[in-house]
């Protein structure tokens, strides 16, 4: 588990990160969500150290990283895929973590096989792919056996073989109890991976829920009612307005009804009597509830204008 209170940072005037407060839960993927510079990374940092917090408290397990006596065997994480020495090799690099953590070097071989990096250990980490070395960040992170782990854009550089390994293998690492907290722009991957979601925005928290709460949210997550009897259908509309439900009509046979469910739609229909000839679920992507959760909190926007103004800062709303 990872908990963070108050926690935040801030770099001159930039405050990456603001009084942050959520806990990460064991047994469940967590996906990190947030626009370039929502402080992601600066988070993640704080959690393993690596940054100090100005305010607030990050905890893996109920402790500060920095007292943790051999921290690879609570937490592991892929921050940078580029942090190895390109000289030395997979198993070098890796023996050295272990021997600094008192993990037996047995285990090496054992990361090296769950990442397919066995035939490679002995070649040197300068001369490996984008995707090789993901694979063996997250040999690191997984070195200490830990439960806790953290991944930050494990899928960059991936290709789809990779990225479906790396989906199964954190859903497995959640299955087994471990909390897997993981950073992503890719929405249709964190969909798939994700039983968790926390988005923040400019440092601060915009939603910590179950994907499917997020979805649901969505303005574009909506149920839609088609009737061939228009006076039916109004007193359909008259009773969903009563309940302070956002109603577009279409034409004289068509409701699109936000905030609600079929259920309850259908019920409803149910009891006025009212012919359906439809009754569906219009369910919003990720990304769309996503963008529109973030809409206000872009730090850097570009354009498709024919005279682009890329990267102008904008001012939240
Ligand atoms: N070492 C640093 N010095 C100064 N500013 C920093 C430093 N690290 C991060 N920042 C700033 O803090 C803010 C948060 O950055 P951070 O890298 O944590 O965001 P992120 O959500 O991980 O972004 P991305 O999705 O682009 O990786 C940004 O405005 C960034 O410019």
């Amino acid at each position: 588990m990872i908990t963070l209170t108050e926690l935040t940072k801030r770099f001159g005037t930039t405050t990456a990160v603001d009084n942050l407060s959520l806990t990460i839960a064991a047994g469940r993927v967590t996906g990190f969500l947030g626009p370039n510079g929502a402080g992601k990374s600066t988070t993640m940092r704080m959690i393993l150290g690596l940054d100090r917090p100005d305010a607030g408290t990050a905890l893996v397990d109920g402790r500060p990283y920095a007292t943790l006596r051999h921290p690879l065997r609570a937490v592991g994480a892929l921050l940078d895929a580029r942090a190895v020495h390109p000289g030395r090799t997979p198993r070098a690099h890796l023996l050295a973590m272990a021997r600094s953590n008192g993990i037996p070097s047995r285990r090496v071989d054992e990361v090296l096989a769950t990442v397919g990096l066995t035939e490679v250990a002995g070649k040197r980490a300068g001369a490996f792919s984008l995707g090789m070395g993901q694979r063996l960040g997250i040999a690191g992170a997984l070195l200490g056996d830990p439960g806790v782990l953290m991944f930050d854009e494990p899928v960059n550089g991936l290709d789809p073989d990779g990225v479906r390994w790396i989906r199964e293998l954190m859903r497995s690492l959640a299955a087994e109890g471990r909390t897997v907290f993981v950073s992503s722009h890719l929405m249709s991957e964190v969909q798939l991976t994700a039983d968790q979601l926390v988005v923040i925005g400019r440092g601060r928290l915009i939603a910590d829920a179950p994907i499917g709460e997020v979805i649901a949210g969505s303005s574009l997550t909506a149920v839609r009612v088609r009737s061939p009897e228009p006076a039916a259908l109004l007193r359909l509309r008259n009773r969903l307005a009563d309940r302070q439900l956002a109603i577009e009509p279409v034409g004289d046979d068509e409701l699109v009804i936000t905030g609600t469910t079929v259920v309850e739609v259908g019920d409803l229909a149910h009891e006025l009597g009212v012919r359906l000839h439809e009754l569906s679920a219009r369910e919003a992507s990720l990304e769309q509830a996503y963008l529109e959760l973030t809409g206000g909190s872009l730090e850097f926007v570009g354009t498709t204008a024919a005279h682009p103004t890329a990267h102008a800062r904008i001012e939240a709303r």
